[in-house]
Order: structure tokens, then C-alpha cells, then sequence
């Protein structure tokens, strides 16, 4: 922990020569540390770890954190810098952004002491937890094949992109342990999920200091709700996805200069990336930046933890192929939301599909604009949202209940000290706990023997603990639309609800 402190105070006191500060006056004069006036490093364990918290009571719209040009880590200062890495980049063109920036990454970690980057480097993460790193076991724990296949994909897209760039970091004479895909994992998991938006790369950039603002979904404990172009300051290295504007506010509601300065973007006229406190902050609470609008899949994929109260989050069920033809909603706006409630264009899908053929026509226009077509037809579908959400719930191998005690479990398992303790863990909880502590080789033959899980063994409990995080708030999502559906039909059928309710 001390070794910690003093490589973060390094930091800061590298990061205050870079230029990068969080004082609110323009010039101000060189200081040791470039945090203390706006800002601190602090730690939150029940979000995100390390992180910043207000140094003092924040306003809403304040400037908080300035990162000079000069101190971004982007591939046109790494390629300008470096002629030998500049020529071998220009002859595989063909690679991604994304590709090129992990390439220099890594090439800058080999540099060891002598990059300018060093102290910087130092302190990111060891490990990271996005998909792309779940071995077989984990991949299993999520139980849904969408979420499966969203993982094998993850990885086989990571390993495909490692292989292209093979030739160019042999080119580039990387030491071998710096070739291998477990590097590759590290620098694009890296990449993936702290490098900020920039207009001339589609790759972004990594911004010391800055990239140590922790996650808030969007909308999520803030005075207003932001629009489309806040989340855009933001935006990490996987595509922010565009189509959600619901939250756009109007713009003669809403102060045009305050709009401006919310969160964190590149600003031209300063030549620095500028954060902005999008909230009010009292001193010392921690100061939350939004990424994007990402389902707790794509937050696992893309920066390794998810949301147990995420207003973004998606559960997608399946429509039989005539569903989707019978009306022209895209298939990612049919869904059910968090709160167990179907998206606006799912119920809208599901009224006109449940309509006979022959009417769908003449009811189109209502169906579209939201309304109940009539009590029978939303009886049909409530019934029907209620009964394919229970299919789906019930083919899961493990009911919430279940998951709930696992999660336990593992928590045990991570505090226990000897053998014994294993074996009483895993006469109560068997099954999944068994088979993962084979997985990874742990026994319990010794009685009195001191348990020691390996690195490797903790760090896959902890993506193993993530897999089931995700599927227990998936079923929770699931059993909530079952009790919304089927309180919905009760009310329809004692004819007492008042329609407000329904829609
Ligand atoms: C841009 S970094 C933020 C700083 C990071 N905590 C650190 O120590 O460097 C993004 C990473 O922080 C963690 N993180 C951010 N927000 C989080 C949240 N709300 N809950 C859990 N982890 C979070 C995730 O590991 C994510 O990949």
C-alpha cells in the first residue's frame, strides 16, 4: 500500500510537469502535485476503487480537470516521437486504429525507464476483467448464449487482432514476453477501457489523471438528466452507441453555456482535454464521469464490471421471425428494461403482432403512437411477454435464489484460510464451487493445511463472480417482467386499472 501512495504521488508530481491541473486558474503556476485544488485520488470500494473525489464543494458545470495536448498518450505523438516506430507503423496501414495504439502501447511499456510515459504506465492496472479475458469456465457461468457468444467473440476477436499485429511488433523488436497474447489482452483491455474520445483518431487517446474518473451511467443520480452530446465527451475506444436520444433535453429548456460544460472533451481553443463537473459535488463524495449508454453486457465487454442498477440495461427476448416483419422497429429497441418493464417499441410490436392480420393495417397508427389497442389484446400480450419471459428463466440452470448463496459462497471462499473451512463451503454450496475449484486445481486433503489460492485462481473467481453478477441481474430483469405482466392482466381483468399504468 505505502510502495502504492509513493508511486501515486509520483504521478501527480510527473503529472503537474506535464502541465496536467486541476486548478481553476488559467496559468497557474507550476505546483508539485497537479491535484488538491479541485480534486484528489481517493478510494471507493463499492465503485470502482481507485478513483477522484472532490477536494472541495463542486458547482455543476465547473471546470475540474485540464490535460494539456502535450500529455495525452495518442498514436500521432507516439508515431512523431519515434521514426524507427513511425516507418514500421506506415508499412501495416492496414491495421485498425485501435490495433496501431495497443502496438505503441506495448512498445512503450518495453522502453521501460527511459519512456517518457514511464511513471504513467506504472500505474495502470496489472489485470483487467473485460470479456475478452474469460477462460471456458466463466464464459459457461453466464449462462445465457447470447452473453456466451458475446464472450467467445470477445475473445476470438482479441486473438484474431493479436495475430495481424504480430508482424509488426516483431518488426518493432518487442521483448518476447511483450509478443505474447496475454500482453495483447493487457494493452487492448487498456485501451478498451480508459482511453477518451478525440476528434483525429478513431482509436481515442489515454489521458493521465483523467482516466482516473470512475463510472456513472448517464442520467444516474444527477440533477438533470444530460443529453446525446454530453456522452460524447466521453467516449471510450468500442463505439458509444448513438441511437439512444431519449434523454436529449430540449434545447431552449436547457442553459446552452452549462450544456457546453458537462463532462470531458477535447477542447481546441485550449489545446487541452477539459473535464467539467457534471454534478454538484460535496467535498470528499467521489466525482462520477459517464462513459456512454452501455447494458451491463457491454460494460463487462468493454470495461470489465457491470451495474447492479443500470437504467441502461437490456434484456432482449426472443420474437419468432414474423414478429419483427410485422412492424419496423429495429430489433435492438424490443426489449425489456431493467425494471422488468417492456421497451415502448417491444409492447408496440407485440400489440400489432397480436392483432389478426387483416387489422393490423387499420390499427397501425395507434399501435405506433403507444396506445392499448384493446383490453383482450393487451391481456394476449402481457400473457404472452409473461409466459416466454418464464420459459426463459426457467431454462436457465440456476434460479436467483441459487446465485444469490453462490455469490455468498464465493465471498467465503475468498476469506477462507485453511482446508477445513474449503471443505465446509463446499458441503453447503457443491456443485458450481466444486467444479471451478477443480477447474483451478485447488484440494483440500490436508485438514489443518493452510489454503492458498494462486493469483491466477483469484483473479478467475473474480471474473467467475462477475459472470453470475450479470445473470442474476438478468433473471431479476426477467422475474420482474413476469410480476409486471401478470399484474397488469390482474388489473385488466378486474377492469380497475387506470390506463396510465398500462402504458
Ligand atoms: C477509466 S478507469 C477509472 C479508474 C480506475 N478505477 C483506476 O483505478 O484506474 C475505468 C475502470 O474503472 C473501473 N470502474 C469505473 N467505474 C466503475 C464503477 N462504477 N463500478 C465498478 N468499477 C468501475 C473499471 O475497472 C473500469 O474499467
Amino acid at each position: 500500500m505505502e510502495e502504492e501512495d509513493e508511486s501515486l504521488e509520483k504521478l501527480l508530481k510527473w503529472a503537474a510537469e506535464m502541465g496536467i491541473t486541476d486548478s481553476t486558474i488559467q496559468n497557474p503556476s507550476r505546483s508539485r502535485n497537479c491535484l488538491g485544488h479541485s480534486l484528489t485520488v481517493s478510494h471507493f470500494p463499492e465503485a470502482g476503487g481507485r478513483g477522484l473525489a472532490a477536494a472541495r464543494d463542486l458547482t455543476k458545470g465547473e471546470l475540474i480537470l485540464r490535460v494539456p495536448k502535450t500529455a495525452l498518450f495518442t498514436t500521432e505523438c507516439l508515431l512523431k516521437s519515434d521514426q524507427k516506430r513511425s516507418l514500421a507503423v506506415n508499412r501495416h496501414l492496414f491495421l485498425s486504429p485501435s490495433q496501431i495504439l495497443i502496438v505503441c502501447l506495448l512498445y512503450e511499456v518495453g522502453k521501460g525507464k527511459s519512456s517518457r510515459w514511464y511513471t504513467y504506465l506504472m500505474l495502470l492496472p496489472r489485470c483487467y476483467e473485460i470479456l475478452a479475458t474469460f477462460g471456458p469456465f466463466e464464459k459457461q457461468a453466464l449462462q445465457v448464449d447470447d452473453a456466451i457468444w458475446a464472450a467467445e467473440k470477445a475473445v476470438s476477436k482479441a486473438e484474431s487482432e493479436w495475430k495481424q499485429a504480430i508482424k509488426l511488433m516483431e518488426e518493432l523488436k518487442l521483448k518476447p514476453q511483450l509478443l505474447s497474447f496475454k500482453a495483447w489482452l493487457w494493452a487492448s483491455a487498456t485501451v478498451s477501457s480508459r482511453t477518451m474520445h478525440i476528434s483525429w483518431d478513431e482509436a481515442g487517446c489515454l489521458c493521465p489523471v483523467g482516466d482516473l474518473f470512475n463510472y456513472a451511467a448517464p442520467g444516474e443520480g444527477e440533477e438533470s438528466n444530460i443529453g446525446i452530446e454530453d456522452v460524447e465527451g466521453w467516449m471510450p475506444a468500442p463505439c458509444l452507441p448513438k441511437g439512444d436520444t431519449t434523454d436529449v433535453l430540449d434545447s431552449e429548456k436547457f442553459n446552452g453555456h452549462l450544456r457546453r460544460l458537462t463532462d470531458g472533451r477535447f477542447e481546441e481553443d485550449v489545446n487541452s482535454y477539459c473535464f467539467y463537473a457534471r454534478n454538484n459535488y460535496k467535498r470528499g463524495e467521489q466525482v462520477l464521469l459517464s462513459y456512454g449508454t452501455y447494458t451491463n453486457l457491454e460494460l463487462l465487454e468493454h470495461y470489465g464490471f457491470l451495474l447492479n442498477e443500470n437504467p441502461n440495461d437490456k434484456v432482449f427476448i426472443s420474437l419468432e421471425p414474423g414478429m419483427y416483419s410485422c412492424c419496423s422497429w429495429p430489433r435492438e429497441s424490443q426489449y425489456i428494461d431493467q425494471n422488468g418493464k417492456p421497451s415502448f417499441a417491444l409492447l408496440s410490436a407485440l400489440r400489432l403482432w397480436m392483432t389478426p392480420a387483416n387489422q393490423r393495417r387499420s390499427v397501425g397508427h395507434l399501435a405506433y403512437s403507444g396506445h392499448q389497442l384493446s383490453v383482450d389484446n393487451e391481456i394476449s400480450v402481457m400473457k404472452w411477454l409473461s409466459n416466454n419471459s418464464r420459459v426463459m428463466l426457467n431454462s436457465l440452470p440456476t434460479s436467483k435464489e441459487e446465485d444469490a448463496l453462490l455469490l455468498c459462497a464465493i465471498d467465503k471462499i475468498q476469506d477462507i484460510y485453511t482446508a477445513m473451512e474449503l471443505k465446509k463451503v463446499l458441503s453447503d454450496f457443491g456443485g458450481e464451487v466444486c467444479t471451478f475449484l477443480e477447474n483451478y486445481g485447488v484440494q483440500c486433503r490436508q485438514r489443518g493445511a493452510k489454503l492458498s489460492l494462486s493469483r491466477k485462481t483469484k483473479l478467475s473467481m473474480q471474473r467467475w463472480k462477475l459472470a453470475i453478477q450479470w445473470r442474476l441481474r438478468y433473471k431479476k430483469t426477467l422475474a420482474d417482467c413476469i410480476s409486471y405482466c401478470d399484474y397488469t392482466v390482474n388489473c385488466l381483468l378486474n377492469d380497475n386499472v387506470p390506463t396510465g399504468r398500462i402504458k
